[in-house]
């Protein structure tokens, strides 16, 4: 049996993609790192959700996964409140940015861990759209304060790399990740 170590409905959705039948095992690893590299943060943090889950499952395949966001030398996780939320929109503004997302599979003792990147393009945005998207979006739950698959999209010129790694699951890199440990 497959188990996402995850309370994402976005993770959830993007699973079933990949396999019908897995079953949901909220982890309650803490989210607290000092790793400054993003790609190794986000490693860290999916190894630490799977651990937390394949604790209670240690026969089954369990998968953990961990999104931000890096913008000109800074990593974003999810806002800490709407005046946060508001600073990293207009970072991302009319700039680059990269969405890593770590995933880690274990597997009866066995462990794939794995950081997948996405390169975003931003138009400008003014500032009253960013207050408008605030307003009707919650992007309290979203890493670097939007969700691309949601009406950010209209902020989106461009991606480099997989779609799905920025919604927080990459899912072509998933299932390589599940052939390599032969549960797909
Ligand atoms: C950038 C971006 C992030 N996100 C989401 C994906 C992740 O759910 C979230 C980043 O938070 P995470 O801490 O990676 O995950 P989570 O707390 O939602 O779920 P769990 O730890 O239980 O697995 O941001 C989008 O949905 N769309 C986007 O465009």
């Amino acid at each position: 049996m497959v188990i996402l170590a995850s309370a994402s409905p976005r993770r959830r959705d993007l699973l079933a993609l990949i396999t019908p039948e897995f079953e949901v095992a909220v982890s309650g690893a803490d989210e607290s790192c000092d790793i400054a590299d993003p790609r190794k943060m986000v490693r860290f943090l999916a190894e630490k959700k799977a651990a937390s889950v394949a604790q209670d499952y240690p026969d089954e395949t369990v998968i953990g996964a961990d999104t931000v966001v890096e913008a000109g030398g800074e990593v974003f996780g999810k806002p800490a409140d709407f005046e946060d939320a508001r600073r990293m929109l207009r970072a991302l503004s009319g700039n680059v940015h990269f969405v890593h997302t770590g995933v880690c599979v274990t597997c009866g003792g066995r462990k794939i861990t794995e950081a997948f990147t996405t390169k975003v393009f931003f138009r400008p945005l003014d500032p009253q759209e960013i207050e408008e998207y605030l307003a009707q979006e919650n992007v309290m739950d979203k890493a670097g304060a939007y969700a691309i698959q949601g009406s950010a999209a209209r902020f989106v010129e461009g991606i480099e790399g997989c779609f799905f790694n920025v919604v927080g699951l990459p899912v072509s890199g998933l299932y390589g990740m599940l052939k390599k440990l032969d549960q797909v």
